[in-house]
């Protein structure tokens, strides 16, 4: 049996985060088993450290690594974060939340797969109008996940790095491997525009080029996604180099109404007149459908108002229409 100093050691390490001591006291305590005679206890403890060990090795070579390992040579490129965020707070058509939901699946069976010789979905090309969930897809794939997220706004790494793009790239990709994550291409038609259209062929298309080769060449366990508004520019050869193309498309009057039961939830009276407000939120995206919603709870907790009324938010919503149509 353990001794009361060895318990405590143990405690004290686990609550400390420290590893190794926790190995260290709990090959000490099989040490004293053995010494008191009772062998199977020590053996069970070895072998308990033994997959210890193996499981954390496991997780290093997978690329588990701090975050901020990730900085230094990476520091400019990608913006990181450990999103919490989940499906389950975004309303999603059916079309885009199948592919979704299989790469999350197959994710976590990849071990299996790979057994087989088979491997996971992990590169997707995310298309659609701007609000309507492609940054927050990303985001709520790591959070599903439990991976950081790393953000890249091609537009900006083009303009800053020029000429040393690719290189960046490379950097970029190479560290897929190093540290498993969602690594996230925004704005991906700065580089993936078609080349018909008459754009520039000069450095835009020798990115394209690497970024391509790069994400044919990746073998790494990260998730990989491009995101665009413009799926019309888009380069069809593009299409064939991801494992799947999720479509983002404006939300229906349904799924409007599950977007602000969501996002009201407390603050909805129990009868609402879903067909005026329905009609308001017509044509905007979720972003802008969200936003007229916080609006809307805003004023009732500034008002003191229980309750918001159908009224109210269909003129949050139509102000949203109106801010559109000033854009255009
Ligand atoms: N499908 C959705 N479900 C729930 N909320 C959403 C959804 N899409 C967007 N939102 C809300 O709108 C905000 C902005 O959306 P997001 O940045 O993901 O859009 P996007 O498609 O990436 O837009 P852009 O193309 O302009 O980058 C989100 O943070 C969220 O609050």
């Amino acid at each position: 049996m353990a001794t009361a100093q060895q318990i405590k050691s143990l405690v004290r390490s686990f609550t400390a985060g420290d590893d190794e001591h926790f190995i260290t006291v709990a090959l000490q305590i099989a040490a004293h088993s053995a010494k008191k005679g009772n062998g199977k206890l020590a053996q069970e403890l070895r072998d308990l450290v033994d997959e210890t060990k193996r499981r954390r090795n496991q997780d290093a070579h997978r690329g588990t690594v701090p975050i901020a390992r990730t900085t230094g040579e990476l520091a400019g490129l990608v913006a990181t974060s450990y999103p919490k965020t989940r499906f389950s707070e975004m309303v999603l058509s059916q079309e885009a939340q199948s592919p979704l939901t299989r790469v999350i699946h197959e994710y976590r069976h990849q071990d299996k797969l790979r057994s087989h010789g088979l491997s996971a979905r992990r590169k997707l090309l995310l298309v659609g109008p701007p609000g309507c969930g492609k940054t927050m897809t990303a985001s709520a794939l790591a959070g599903e996940l439990h991976l950081p997220l790393f953000s890249v706004q091609l537009h900006g790494l083009i303009s800053k790095f020029m000429g040393e793009t690719s290189a960046k790239l490379h950097t970029l990709f190479e560290s897929m491997n190093v540290t498993r994550g969602v690594y996230f291409f925004d704005e991906f038609d700065a580089i993936g525009a078609d080349r018909g259209v008459g754009n520039d062929v000069g450095e835009v298309r020798r990115v394209l080029n690497s970024f391509l080769q790069f994400l044919e060449q990746d073998n790494s366990d990260s998730l990989i996604l491009a995101a665009t508004n413009f799926v019309g520019m888009l380069d069809n050869a593009l299409f064939r180099r991801f494992d799947d193309v999720v479509r983002y498309t404006l939300p229906s009057a349904q799924e409007a109404e599950m977007l602000i039961r969501n996002r009201l939830h407390a603050f909805l009276p129990s009868r609402v007149g879903w067909k005026k407000v329905q009609s308001a939120a017509k044509g905007l995206s979720h972003a802008e459908i969200a936003r007229a919603c916080d609006d809307a709870a805003k004023q009732c907790v500034i008002e003191d108002c229980e309750k918001v009324s159908s009224a109210q938010l269909a003129d949050f919503l139509s102000e949203r229409q109106a801010a559109r149509s000033h854009e255009d």
